[in-house]
């Protein structure tokens, strides 16, 4: 969108007039996406309007917390939209001679993988296929629950739900991106699959530490050298366990194709056998989508369980349709999903109270007029559906758990909702969003289809905090009762 004279150019600030914008003394990070943590987000909505500026050390950001601005932003966006600096990730690729995955390429790299890896898991229909692969683990899931609650007092209680939906979604995504399986869901886990999760809790762990290292100009580095040293650790985990995978992957590849055979399989298959990627664009990428993939979902497993047990008058409407739709047992595929809208109005309402990435990051890369001030390209951009999701406006009694709101027969639905884009919107959207989808819809069926999921004495209200995600503030417990 081409600028306009007459709108006020919000990049120097502007003398107060109607839709002034406020220069904020206040931390925005960039990291992974965008952490602009929620509170923040709503707070500063209410005090300085629906666009804003803030600034953290000398870098300035425009959060836009308003739909249909959010919409206007993300509409225009070119071919290949810039999400934000990524900067210390790109440093430690350089660093190491590793290419970058999806999340931190940018440009015509970016493009180029998008384009292949958008062939293979962007549709529903391409990730259905994985249905049968994904029961396998949600088989162990049920066997685990099982085994965890025979270990509590009351029979019933499973404490801390994150720990057993984090094994779960890093199996579910690692049985599709390394065709194989990992054991996180046995009572031994093994040590390869150890040493991933500490990388991977390392980086969480020290996500702001190593984004402000990123920050930090290099010549001041040796002066405090453990962020990033830490920072580079983590990586180094997350590469080699990937590569040990590919790798592994690569060698019976080869042997299926010296014994004449034709190499069938999934993802990984294929970006081997095609060569639209070089190996050390594989290993980036699933890297970075493994990174990507596990969190996200576990988060957002343990948090449709947690709505669920304390509302249990949502929990049997959701369980009556899965009966009369589907059957008590019947084991889902991707193709049943449709036949029970209410589960999928359930990850939608889940990620519209409590998105797993609250905000989002955009450079803009034209100058662009949005809510009447110019925005001059370059502009670092906080999308904050964190704070639309939570607007009467855009969701009537926005507080209320009310998975019914996203049914088309609903009075109180609106369709096309910019209001709440857990996923993101547009080309550089979540690629893994049919994966996270299909993993925890056929979960939820089945976990509703074999248990009643209730609260225990030990359930508290647990508040949501900002950690780089959007995370459960504390462990969240909850029983598994059988179902009658
Ligand atoms: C509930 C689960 C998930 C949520 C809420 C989620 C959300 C998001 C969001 C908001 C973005 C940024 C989109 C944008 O900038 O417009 C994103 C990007 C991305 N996600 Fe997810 N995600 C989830 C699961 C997954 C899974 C399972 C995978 C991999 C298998 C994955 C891989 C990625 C990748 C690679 C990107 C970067 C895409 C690009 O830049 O082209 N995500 N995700």
């Amino acid at each position: 969108m081409s600028s306009s004279p007459s709108a006020p150019v919000l990049w120097f600030s502007v003398p107060l007039s109607h839709g002034n914008v406020h220069v904020q003394g206040v931390s925005s990070l960039c990291i992974f996406f965008f952490d602009f943590s929620m509170i923040l987000q709503q707070q500063h909505t209410r005090k300085y309007g629906k666009i804003f500026k803030s600034h953290f050390g000398p870098q300035f950001v425009v959060s836009v917390a308003d739909r249909d601005m959010v919409a206007q932003v993300l509409r225009a966006e070119g071919d290949a939209p810039q999400r934000a600096n990524m900067e210390s990730w790109q440093e430690y690729r350089d660093l190491r001679g590793r290419a970058t995955g999806l999340i931190s390429a940018e440009g015509e790299q970016w493009l180029k993988m998008r384009r292949v890896l958008r062939q293979r898991i962007l549709k529903p229909k391409d990730v259905a296929v994985f249905s049968g692969e994904v029961n396998q683990v949600i088989a162990d899931l049920i066997q685990r629950i099982y085994i965890l609650r025979s270990q509590a007092d009351d029979g019933e209680t499973v404490t801390n739900v994150n720990d057993l939906f984090f094994r779960y979604s890093m199996e579910g995504v690692a049985t599709i991106l390394f065709e194989s399986r990992l054991g996180c869901l046995e009572n031994v886990v093994p040590q390869t699959t150890v040493e991933y999760i500490q990388a991977l809790e390392l980086m969480f762990s020290m996500f702001k530490t190593s984004m402000y290292a990123g920050a930090i100009p290099r010549w001041l580095r040796p002066l405090i050298p453990k962020p990033w040293r830490e920072f580079c650790r983590s990586w180094d985990g997350l590469f080699k366990f990937s590569q040990i995978h590919v790798d592994k992957k690569l060698r019976s590849i080869q042997c299926q194709m010296d014994q004449g055979e034709r190499a069938r399989g999934g993802l990984l298959t294929y970006l081997v056998l095609s060569q639209a990627l070089t190996l050390e664009e594989i290993y980036a990428n699933v890297t970075e989508m493994l990174l990507a993939g596990v969190d996200t979902t576990s988060f957002t497993l343990s948090w449709a369980v947690y709505l669920l047990a304390r509302h249990p008058e949502v929990q049997q409407t959701v369980y009556r349709q899965i009966v009369r739709n589907l059957g008590e047992r019947h084991v889902p595929t991707a193709a049943d999903v449709p036949k029970v809208p209410l589960v999928r109005a359930l990850l939608k309402e889940t990620l519209r109270l409590f998105p797993v990435l609250p905000g989002n990051g955009r450079v803009t890369q034209e100058d662009l007029v949005i809510g009447g001030y110019l925005i001059p390209k370059g502009t670092q951009l906080a999308l904050c559906h964190y704070a639309t999701s939570y607007e009467d406006e855009n969701f009537p009694r926005a507080r209320e758990f009310r998975p019914e709101r996203w049914l088309r027969e609903d009075s109180l639905s609106r369709v096309d909702n910019f209001g709440s884009i857990p996923f993101g919107y547009g080309v550089r959207s979540c690629i893994g969003r049919r994966i996270a989808e299909l993993e925890i819809h056929l979960v939820m069926i089945q976990l509703l289809q074999h248990f009643e999921i209730k609260t225990s004495p030990r359930t508290k209200a647990v508040r949501a905090k900002t950690h780089g995600l959007l995370t459960p503030g504390e462990p969240i417990h909850v029983r598994f009762v059988n179902r009658k």
